[in-house]
């Protein structure tokens, strides 16, 4: 039987303070899902694999045999369709291409005429744990998203935990397969996060927890912060276009209704200045979405408060409401889009023009899928190499370089009272009054005059023009 979405455009101008903060504070069931998380994950930390059985039964109704199936993943790459095989082939070639691109190199540059020498090197976190859902839907896409940059970024062990299914989806495992994950957990919700935070029996903790999934999942993750390392809150899907009169309709639903089906959790939003825009949009939604598989999760999603299809009186207007949603996908239907993305800096990820619908993204082009949620895009990026690095500082000085600082890092030890300091560059400069010299320095309100017998503080307490040797 079809269900019908009751949707109308809706003035921006008009919305109300509480309808203009539906938008911009939405949280898709994160906080009403924090007490039932923190109780499984309770219960994980508690009772080890026990839970994890229980957990799987009360919420996913499996009985689950062995918790690590990481044994069974070449035989379902083998076993699956080829096309499939294929597909998710060519899908992780794209990402890898992508990702490898993001390798930061190590770097050393030298100041002071070659007498200090500072650096930063990147190296990769040795444990993490990546989550690919696997409820309503499976997601083996999300298994190349998570695990190929942790692979790339050169991550010994990437632990892959996905709902137990019955069993777990032979793609999602032939996908961990193709991407290198080390270990395979049928695990699913909160409990999976609870597991690789804490560890059970069959599972090892890690040192971070990347990935996406639905209100369980990521309000578990906003729990574990203190104890474990995250990426970011990725919860249900959204989307926000910015279309003008020259989009197409049917494609700006299309789009929403494609990320409307993840969960009935989902935000999804059209603005545009040109009501005739708006109007054909809102048809176009009403139009397809009873031919859509999943219309009753779209249908929900739609009539979220955090969706809609918004009318501005300009573009500038369309643009800051974009900017204030900080949108998961920004998808730019208009003439001018590089003009438009110009004025963009909250987005998780951006789509440019008619051809280049969010689905493109989701499995293949090559960019990440795993982005921030509800705002997140206000401090965000999505899912990328750096999130597996570790940086590092490094440095070396010589006695020159070190005389030329003298005088700055006793100053500034002795101002802060932190004496020991003052004394372990004083131990290796040898005595240079510095401290009765800073002491009358302060009181005269300018520079003393230092006894240079060496190489001292002569320019710019220490501050000079970089000499790169890149
Ligand atoms: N932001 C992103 O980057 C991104 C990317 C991909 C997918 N997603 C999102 O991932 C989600 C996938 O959701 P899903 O449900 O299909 O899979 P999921 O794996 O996220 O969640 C399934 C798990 O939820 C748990 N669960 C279900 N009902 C529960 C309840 N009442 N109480 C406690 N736990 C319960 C079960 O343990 C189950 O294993 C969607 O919201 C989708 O939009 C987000
Ligand atoms: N749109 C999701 C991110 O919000 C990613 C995805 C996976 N499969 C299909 N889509
Ligand atoms: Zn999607």
């Amino acid at each position: 039987m079809d269900m019908t979405v009751t949707l109308t455009t809706r003035e921006l101008s008009e919305l109300t303070p509480d309808e203009r903060a539906a938008f911009f504070d939405r949280d898709a069931g994160v906080a009403d899902a924090r007490a039932g998380a923190r109780d499984i994950l309770d219960r994980v930390r508690n009772e080890g694999d026990v839970a994890l059985r229980e957990l799987a039964r009360e919420h996913d109704d499996v009985e689950v045999g062995t918790i690590n199936v990481t044994d069974t993943a070449e035989r379902a790459y083998d076993d699956i369709d080829e096309a499939v095989r294929t597909s998710l082939e060519t899908a992780a070639a794209n990402i890898r291409a992508f990702h490898q691109e993001q390798i930061p190199d190590d770097w050393r540059h030298t100041y002071d005429e070659d007498h200090r020498e500072l650096g930063r090197r990147f190296r990769p976190l040795d444990r993490v744990g990546v989550y690919a859902p696997g409820g309503t839907a499976a997601y083996p896409s999300s298994v190349l998203m998570g695990v190929i940059p942790a692979i790339v970024a050169g991550v010994e062990h990437v632990a892959l935990a996905t709902p137990p299914g019955d069993p777990v989806h032979p793609v999602t495992r032939a996908a961990a397969h193709i991407a290198g994950a080390d270990r395979i957990y049928a695990v699913g919700g909160a409990q999976a996060v609870g597991a690789l935070t804490y560890g059970t029996e069959s599972i090892d903790a890690v040192q971070k927890i990347v990935g996406p999934g639905n209100r369980w999942v990521t309000a578990a993750k906003a729990e574990v912060r203190g104890d474990v390392d995250i990426d970011f809150l990725a919860g249900p899907s959204e989307v926000l276009v910015i279309a003008d009169e020259t989009a197409t309709p049917q494609y700006v639903a299309a789009d929403l209704l494609a990320q409307a089906e993840h969960d009935p959790n989902a935000s999804v939003v059209a603005v545009t200045d040109d009501q005739k825009t708006g109007e054909a949009i809102v048809k176009a939604i009403e139009t397809q979405v009873n031919a859509r598989e999943r219309s009753d999760v779209i249908i929900e999603a739609l009539e979220q408060a955090a969706s809609g299809v918004i009318v501005t009186r300009s573009m500038s207007e369309a643009i800051v409401f974009a900017e204030e949603y900080a949108a998961e996908h920004l998808s730019i239907q208009a003439a001018d889009d590089e003009a438009i993305l110009d004025r963009i800096k909250n987005a998780g990820s951006v789509f440019l023009g008619s051809h280049t619908p969010v689905a493109a993204g989701d499995y293949a082009s090559g960019t990440n899928h795993v982005l921030p949620t509800s705002g997140g895009a206000r401090q965000h990026g999505g899912l990328s190499v750096d999130t597996f690095l570790r940086s590092t500082t490094v440095q070396r000085i010589d006695e020159i370089g070190l005389n030329r600082l003298d005088k700055t890092i006793q100053t500034l030890a002795t101002a802060e009272g932190l004496e020991a300091h003052a004394e372990s560059i004083q131990v290796r400069t040898g005595p240079a009054d510095v401290k009765a010299e800073s002491e009358s320095t302060n009181e005269r309100g300018g520079d003393a005059d230092t006894d240079d017998n060496e190489p001292k503080d002569t320019t710019d307490h220490g501050v000079t023009t970089t000499e790169s040797s890149e």
